[in-house]
């Protein structure tokens, strides 16, 4: 019975680089967590500890601040920048992973006057990239996470068979809410990708604002159909969505009624929607998604 290496790629994780626009009074800055995966023959540096082929991780960190130099611009296109460089470094490099998250940062408004070099965070949601050149191809994801959102009503859920553990009542009105992980596939590298982010981000809102949900998952359904009725750009886009419990809170011990007001916010265990929504004429790419941690 012999043992083999088996697939392996190696980089450098999380690399938090911050970079300062200051070609006028008016700063920007970009704020990025990057991660790179080297992908080719690595195969003596694992069974003789032979490192000849071994770009070093810290190069690779290296690599990522040297290009935020000359500009990031969209996490996309530095990705793309990266990911080309170091597949194209060395022979036995043959495919790089570069993934990028993107921090935003709003600017503080002093007397409703927006400042020129003071920021806030913005939110808990996070823009997402990941670029994966292998070979001759390359595949772009675009993404978010932690786009938090829930409706008050326009949400039932009813119908479903039960057994001798089913105890859920079924509702006609109920909070829906969530935190939406998506990410989806350009076929392409030629596009606007801040334009493109914002339209598909805002295709998902709409579509979770306006579905009069029956379940969860049909919700998550309209939200990547939306996406791509509105964007021939993106081939598919998968979803990844935790059913945010709300629980109508017994208050009738202190002698008061709860006519739908107050809930409890439950946050674990929690109901976990996950889909993939596609285009049955694009050919699937699935080196794309591989490595990318959990199901998106
Ligand atoms: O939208 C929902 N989908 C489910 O699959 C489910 N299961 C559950 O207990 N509540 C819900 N809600």
């Amino acid at each position: 019975m012999g043992i083999r290496l088996g697939r392996n790629q190696y980089g450098k994780a999380e690399v938090r680089v911050v970079a300062v626009d200051r070609s006028s009074p008016r700063h920007t800055l970009v704020d990025l967590n990057v991660s790179s995966s080297l992908r080719g023959d690595f195969a003596a540096a694992h069974t003789a500890g032979d490192n000849a082929h071994v770009l070093t991780t810290d190069a690779q960190k290296n690599t990522v601040f040297a290009f935020a130099r000359d500009g990031v611009g969209q996490p996309e296109e530095f990705g793309l920048r990266l990911a080309r460089h170091f597949a194209g470094s060395y022979p036995w490099i043959t495919g790089a992973r570069v993934a990028v998250e993107s921090f935003g940062w709003d600017r503080i408004s002093v007397g409703g006057t927006p400042h020129d070099h003071a920021f806030r965070r913005s939110g808990g949601e996070v823009r997402t990239a990941v670029v994966t050149v292998d070979g001759d191809s390359e595949h772009v994801l675009a993404g978010l996470t932690d786009l938090v959102v829930l409706k008050t009503t326009g949400s039932e859920f009813w119908g479903f068979p039960r057994d001798r553990y089913t105890t859920l009542a079924e509702t006609r009105d109920r909070i829906l809410a969530t935190a939406v992980t998506a990410r989806w596939r350009y076929p392409r590298t030629d596009l606007d990708f801040a334009d493109c982010f914002a339209g598909v981000r805002g295709a998902l809102l709409e579509a979770f604002a306006a579905t009069h949900s029956l379940a969860l998952q049909q919700t998550l359904y309209a939200m990547g159909e939306a996406v791509l009725e509105r964007f021939t750009e993106v081939a598919e886009v998968r979803l990844s969505m935790p059913n945010k419990h709300h629980f109508l809170q017994d208050l009738s011990a202190y002698g008061l009624d709860n006519p739908d007001v107050v809930y409890h916010a439950d946050d674990r265990p929690y109901g976990l929607i996950e889909a993939v929504v596609e285009r049955d004429d694009v050919p699937p790419a699935e080196v794309a998604w591989l490595g990318n941690p959990g199901f998106c």
